[in-house]
């Protein structure tokens, strides 16, 4: 990729960075080495990896064949084959932490996954695997360590999940985003504080275009409402209870993911209020067009909304996770640099406080820049670069 963000082909042709092609890697030549990817299950679990591959560069891809192991029909699938990046599907169950008769099938599907992984490895030898998290990563980690592949992992919240918790003891190098976050790993591994990476594109939106994309003139500031990856049924409901209140101090950009987009956008007729179910190659032009936000607290976002600058306002997902939405979003708030909602958390601000938040905000230029100002303290946008580095100590001399 060059300095103006283009990419150039195997040819040397120029390519603009809206051609989906941008990092295509699938022409098959089976003689250069191969470089494995592997995450999934979320959108978190796949765009931090494209961030590394920015700062690979357009040589690294030229010399190397990129593969992603994800789960068949994931989102992973999708974005990762928009990208011109060649896909692998694993039988991949979930990881429930109750008891079910799927666990039995998820633990047969779990089993043929290493297999598979296995089988594919031994006939393909890759030089090195990326592991980038979510169960779907398990499978292809073992089967790496193994072989003796190594595998570096990346975790992108401030706690490992149970994915990387399980992978550590296949890993190299396990990659981090925050100093603090080391105290979770074990002595002896080799840990790195690196960040994490952010895809290019997130810095290149521009506000004149998110604002076309929405159809408004810019004379209102403009509220970002995204759901990370799948969307958020809590913020959803929110915004459908508040969404006139809200109207008549600003306009509103909603990502809400594809389950609640029929009752959310069947309502579109709202002057000045926008809905999608999720935001592909605009969603940079997207947050660019935002004055302020509001978002789960995925590890994905808060980097993004960091290093956009983005005042925000969090409610973390709660409800059958491992509460790491909310450990990342009182780390922000701890900082300055966002105010966290809850209904049931008694630490948080209620939701009933959350309309008059976002109106005051709206309203007050000099409040959302003293809100976005400490961000620079808290995330950096060096996390691709600092483990692209990490990855080129892993690849043969001659091909670096
Ligand atoms: C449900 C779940 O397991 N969530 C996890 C998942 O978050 P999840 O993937 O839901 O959310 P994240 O905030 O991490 O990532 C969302 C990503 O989607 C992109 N985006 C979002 C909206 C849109 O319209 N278009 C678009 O491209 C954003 O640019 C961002 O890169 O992985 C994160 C990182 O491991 C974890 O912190 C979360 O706890």
């Amino acid at each position: 990729m060059d300095h103006n963000g283009a990419y150039h082909d195997e040819d040397g042709k120029r390519k603009d960075m809206n051609d989906n092609t941008q990092r295509s890697n699938t022409r098959k030549n089976p003689s250069r080495p191969l470089m494995a990817f592997t995450g999934g299950g979320s959108g978190g679990h796949v765009f931090p990896a494209l961030g590394v591959l920015d700062e690979l560069g357009s040589d690294f891809s030229r010399k190397y064949r990129l593969i992603w192991l994800g789960s068949s029909g994931g989102i992973e699938e999708r974005i990762v084959t928009e990208q011109g990046i060649n896909f692998k599907g694993l039988p991949a169950g979930k990881l429930r932490r109750y008891l079910s008769l799927r666990n039995l099938f998820d633990a047969l599907k779990f089993f043929s996954g290493i297999v598979l992984a296995l089988l594919y490895f031994l006939k393909n030898r890759p030089v090195l695997l990326f592991s980038k998290g979510g169960f779907v990563s398990v499978a292809p980690v073992i089967a790496a360590g193994l072989l003796g592949i190594p595998v570096i992992s990346h975790e992108s919240d401030v706690d490992p999940g149970l994915a990387t918790r399980i992978n550590r003891r296949f890993t190299k190098v396990q990659c981090i985003p925050f100093p603090e976050s080391a105290r979770f790993y074990p002595a002896g591994l080799r840990v790195e504080t690196t960040g994490n990476p952010v895809r290019k594109d997130i810095l290149r939106g521009e506000r004149s275009q998110g604002l076309k994309i929405a159809g408004f003139d810019g004379t209102r500031p403009v509220l970002l409402v995204q759901g990370g990856s799948l969307g958020a049924r809590q913020i959803n409901s929110f915004i459908r209870e508040h969404r006139e209140e809200l109207l008549a101090h600003m306009d509103i950009i909603h990502q809400t993911g594809e389950k609640d987009s029929q009752r959310l956008s069947s309502t579109e007729d709202f002057q000045g209020y926008f809905a999608r179910p999720f935001f592909s190659r605009e969603y940079p032009h997207i947050l660019a067009a935002a004055d302020l936000v509001l978002s789960r607290s995925g590890a994905g976002s808060l980097w993004e909304l960091g290093i956009t600058g983005k005042p925000s306002f969090f409610i973390p997902l709660t409800e059958g996770a491992r509460g790491d939405q909310m450990r990342n979003a009182r780390y922000a708030e701890e900082r300055g640099v966002a105010r966290v909602f809850h209904q049931k958390d008694p630490g948080c601000k209620g939701l009933d406080e959350l309309a008059g938040a976002l109106i005051t905000a709206a309203g007050d230029a000099e409040l959302r820049k003293t809100m976005a100002l400490p961000w620079s303290e808290v995330v950096h946008p060096h996390g691709g670069r600092n483990i692209a580095e990490i990855v080129r100590e892993f690849l043969p001399e001659e091909e670096v």
